[in-house]
């Protein structure tokens, strides 16, 4: 066996296991060989009062996590070696991007799927307007872009109908608003309980609804005094900005901000947040609170959410 390295990792097991309980660490498996035994096997661990601290052969550590089995006999610790088994068995997702403006959160969500950070695939992009910035990134990166609603200024648009039909047809798991300033029609709501998701650059429930977009929301913020501000992701229902919320981030509001320079501030939070909140929905890590609240479980800690 390779040299143990000693890796002091702690988990605080909840509930606390009783003293006989047995953990156990779970590696990935070695390449396959006839002579490889399981890759589970019993530790030592130290415990005492609330941690547990443990030894283990990590192959390249990057992500330990403590998982609680519903024995309170045993407890077991996985030392994974890299996010990608940590995420092994999880259905790769497909995503519909809906856009309306410059597209930068578009292109973030793009980049982070592409670079392995999203479990996920941009299969479409949505814009209400052929001509939009968000329209030109994906013509430059070949993703195929369908107008939605159909007006007089865009009379190659679709109806709600061949909407749900065609992101069905593609397979979409989620549905991400990004900068779309169209309302999401009831038939798109219900075809996709649960799995659509938007951002607004304010804390919500303040500065949304109706008339609440963009630049508006910036200069409402800075007109009302408010110390601070930020980008809220909710879950999409047939009111505007009236969904669960389930991620915010607080950015402050300085004194003598101009409604551009508070936008940037914001923006540059969104693009993380909706990265980091779009991870965890591809990784299946979103949890429903019995009052009906979403939560995100952490990828390290399965105890800790947020
Ligand atoms: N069913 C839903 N549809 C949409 C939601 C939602 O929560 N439920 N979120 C919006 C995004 N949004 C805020 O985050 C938002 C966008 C636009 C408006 C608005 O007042 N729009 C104007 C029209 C603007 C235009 O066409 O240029 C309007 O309806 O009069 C408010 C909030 C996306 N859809
Ligand atoms: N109410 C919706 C709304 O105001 N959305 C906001 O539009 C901007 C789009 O920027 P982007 O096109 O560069 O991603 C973002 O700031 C987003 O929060």
């Amino acid at each position: 066996m390779e040299a143990q390295r000693l890796l002091s990792g702690f988990c605080s097991p909840s509930p606390i296991p009783n003293a006989r309980t047995q953990y156990f660490v779970r590696f990935p498996s070695p390449s396959p060989s006839p002579s490889s035994s399981s890759s589970s096997s019993t530790a030592s661990f130290g415990q005492s009062h609330r941690w547990v601290s443990f030894k283990a052969r990590p192959l390249s550590t990057k992500l330990i996590q403590c998982r609680n089995t519903a024995d309170t006999e045993r407890a077991e610790v996985v030392v994974s070696s890299d996010k990608q088994d940590l995420t092994s068995g999880i259905r790769r997702k497909k995503l519909a991007v809906f856009v309306s403006g410059g597209g930068s959160n578009f292109r973030s969500i793009h980049e982070a799927c592409l670079n392995g950070l999203i479990l996920g695939d941009v299969v479409v992009l949505v814009a209400s307007k052929q001509g939009c910035g968000g329209a030109d990134y994906a013509r430059e990166k070949g993703l195929p872009i369908m107008v939605f609603p159909k007006t007089k200024l865009e009379p190659d648009g679709i109806s709600p109908a061949d909407l749900v039909a065609t992101l069905r047809g593609l397979e979409v798991d989620f549905v991400l608003l990004a900068g779309y300033l169209k309302l999401i029609p009831v038939e798109l709501i219900q075809a996709y309980p649960r799995s659509i998701l938007n951002i607004h650059p304010s804390l919500l429930p303040a500065f949304g609804g109706k008339g609440h977009y963009g630049m508006k929301v910036h200069k409402a913020v800075i007109a009302s005094g408010a110390r601070y501000t930020g980008p809220t992701i909710h879950f999409v229902d047939e009111h505007y900005d009236t969904g669960r919320i389930l991620a915010q981030r607080v950015v402050p509001v300085l004194a003598k901000d101009t409604a551009e320079e508070l936008a940037a501030r914001v923006l540059r939070e969104e693009h993380s947040l909706y990265v980091e909140v779009i991870t965890a929905l591809c990784e299946e890590r979103i949890v429903w609170r019995e009052d009906g609240v979403p939560i995100i479980r952490s990828k390290e800690n399965l105890n800790e959410y947020s």
